[in-house]
């Protein structure tokens, strides 16, 4: 398999392993973790508390090495920060000193290149942004802020997008509006996203795949498919099907949690 052929992942991962080292010995966070996501495709990860699901998602931003296996980004290998991988993370991180447009226009000043102007003032009109280039982020709604987040790490036009629980901290209407945000943005940019969340409902709503995570360490215990069209009406996610998805990935979780109690005690009785 190569870079551009159609069979390759456009992220592959491949039995990836992470140990971080702790105060009270090794802490084996993922274990031989794989798992491909196709080119175009959203991704959910969801499992149990803890069982690496960030870790992973940082893997993948290349922020973290990993200490075994490898992801791969097109067929080659991720060794760090890597300009065709957006992130957003729970908290917006905006620079609090800096506006909208100086917080959106950050990324090319690091990176020396010009902003791409039409593309950004088409996605502040996009999220709804529009005229609130001037706002501090303080004067700014947490959704607003995340809408912001959304902007800027699209505004280098990535073809993947990384989002670590990213609507996690917001209230559930708004959380709704920017899934349905997420979708449609989607649906226009067609950008690989891999999503990390604490709510099935979400995972469902934004997903083509659902995966669940083990508990810790992290190893893919399932995968579900999510066949339901798109836009994802109230009328959809509103069906039976939806309902017993729902359940199915509800009672992986569960079980994997239960699971994970013997693996974590013996993993401390390993590094003690
Ligand atoms: N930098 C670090 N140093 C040491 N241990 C870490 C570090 N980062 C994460 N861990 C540990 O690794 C395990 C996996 O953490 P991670 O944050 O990836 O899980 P998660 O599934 O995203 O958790 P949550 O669902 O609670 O957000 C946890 O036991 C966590 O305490």
């Amino acid at each position: 398999m190569t870079a551009g052929d159609a069979q390759t992942p456009k992220l592959r991962v491949d039995a990836a392993s992470k140990v971080y080292a702790t105060a009270s010995g090794d802490l084996l966070a993922l274990d031989r973790c794989s798992l491909d996501v196709r080119a175009n495709e959203i991704v959910s990860i969801v499992g149990p508390s803890g069982c690496g699901k960030t870790t992973l998602l940082w893997s993948m931003s290349g922020l973290h090495g990993l200490s075994g296996g490898e992801i791969l980004l097109d067929g080659t290998p991720i060794r760090g920060p890597h300009p065709d991988i957006g992130l957003v993370f729970q908290e917006a991180n905006l620079l609090p000193w800096r506006d909208l447009d100086a917080n959106i226009r950050f990324p090319f000043e690091i990176k020396r290149i010009k902003p791409d102007n039409p593309w950004i003032d088409h996605l502040l009109q996009r999220v709804g942004l529009e005229g609130f280039g001037g706002k501090f982020p303080r004067e700014l709604s947490g959704g607003m802020q995340q809408r912001a987040a959304m902007v800027r790490a699209l505004s280098l036009r990535p073809s993947v997008l990384l989002m670590d629980e990213p609507f996690g901290a917001l209230d559930s209407f708004t959380r709704e509006e920017m899934n349905r945000l997420v979708e449609e943005i989607w649906l226009e940019t067609q950008t690989t996203i891999v999503f990390i969340t604490h709510s099935i409902e979400e995972a469902i709503f934004l997903s083509d795949r659902v995966v669940v995570l083990s508990g810790r360490p992290g190893r893919v215990a399932r995968e579900f498919s999510v066949p339901f069209e798109r836009p994802r009406s109230m009328e959809v996610m509103a069906t039976k099907e939806v309902f017993d998805l729902t359940n199915a990935i509800k009672m992986e979780i569960v079980g994997g949690r239960k699971g994970a109690e013997p693996q974590a005690k013996r993993q401390r009785e390993r590094t003690n």
